[in-house]
């Protein structure tokens, strides 16, 4: 077979002249470094095709940049230098870059009680942008709470005083029977509905952060909530949670109000847009509530 050169078709004359907002490959694999682990990823890369009469970009040139992350530990100024790589490969052809890589945190959260711990994952995407010069990075993060129904908590207090009142009219109250009676089913003889519930958290961030704030922001997040779902759990770590759930009784507007302050106090944030799913277990569908602060779109 003759030594041909090889046909490069992205190079060709585009037949209807016209750019185009973004153009690259989404859903390719690769380990990335986070806090000093190794993380299965996934990666969309882009940039924008500007120069309409253009048939095609390079898309191996954004592949290869991507080996940029291979080694070095995630922060803004290696998403922009591969962003500036990206624009640099298309010089001539695109003025804007874009990157999201999507992963999997993983915590080591301790037990309320015992010296337990175990392993929590946390859904995340860091999406990073240069367009005309300008470098923005946005964080999506998921963390997974549990939240008890005031409304249900108060009507279920009801059923019990009024067990109370059946079990006990007309009696001379004794210390040993009431507190037996507290200790038996007809002492709790209703339960609100809780549920397992997701905080979206989509952070857009301040221009010049060393580190992405991904563990601080989901460490706020849960402190805001208050009752994180739990990873090692001995009686003794179930108790403080079933405590923990009853003096921390919520609606999902609660929960979204809640973050917004805690968001708004954490550093290095200076917009977001927060959504909270409570899966109802009363209902088959959500309960749901979003709030955003400096949040236009982008
Ligand atoms: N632009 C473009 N390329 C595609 C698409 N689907 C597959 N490719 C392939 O991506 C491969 C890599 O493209 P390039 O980066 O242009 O490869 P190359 O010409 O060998 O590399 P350079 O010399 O750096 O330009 C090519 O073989 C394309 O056929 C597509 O929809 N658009």
């Amino acid at each position: 077979m003759n030594a041909l050169t090889l046909p490069d078709i992205a190079a060709q004359a585009s037949r209807q002249a016209l750019p185009l907002d973004w153009v690259g490959m989404c859903g390719i694999a690769l380990p990335v470094l986070f806090d000093g682990q190794r993380l299965s990823a996934k990666a969309d890369a882009g940039v924008s095709l500007d120069d309409g009469e253009a048939r095609g970009i390079h898309m191996s040139r954004l592949y290869l940049a991507l080996e940029m992350l291979e080694q070095e530990n995630l922060s803004p100024a290696l998403l922009r230098r591969v962003l500036q790589n990206f624009l640099q490969s298309h010089e001539g052809l695109s003025h804007n870059a874009f990157l999201k890589i999507h992963t999997e945190l993983l915590l080591k959260r301790p037990a309320l009680i015992s010296p337990l711990a175990g392993w929590k994952t946390y859904p995340v995407s860091i999406e990073a942008s240069l367009k005309n010069t300008m470098f923005h990075v946005e964080l999506k993060i998921d963390v997974p709470y549990s939240s008890t129904c005031p409304c249900s908590a108060a009507l279920s207090r009801q059923l019990i005083q009024q067990q109370f009142v059946d079990d006990f009219a007309n009696r001379s109250l004794q210390h040993a029977d009431v507190l037996a009676w507290l200790g038996s089913t007809k002492g709790i003889v209703a339960t609100p509905h809780s549920q397992r519930s997701n905080a979206q958290l989509q952070l857009r961030l301040d221009d010049y952060l060393d580190d992405l704030p991904l563990i601080a922001a989901i460490n706020d997040a849960e402190a805001a909530l208050g009752t994180a779902v739990q990873t090692a759990v001995k009686r003794a770590d179930e108790q403080a949670f079933a405590l923990a759930n009853g003096q921390n009784l919520m609606f999902c507007e609660d929960a979204a109000r809640r973050l917004n302050l805690a968001l708004k106090r954490s550093p290095g944030i200076n917009a977001f847009h927060v959504r909270v799913v409570h899966a109802e277990s009363l209902h088959a569908h959500d309960a749901v509530a979003e709030s955003r602060w400096n949040w236009e779109a982008a």
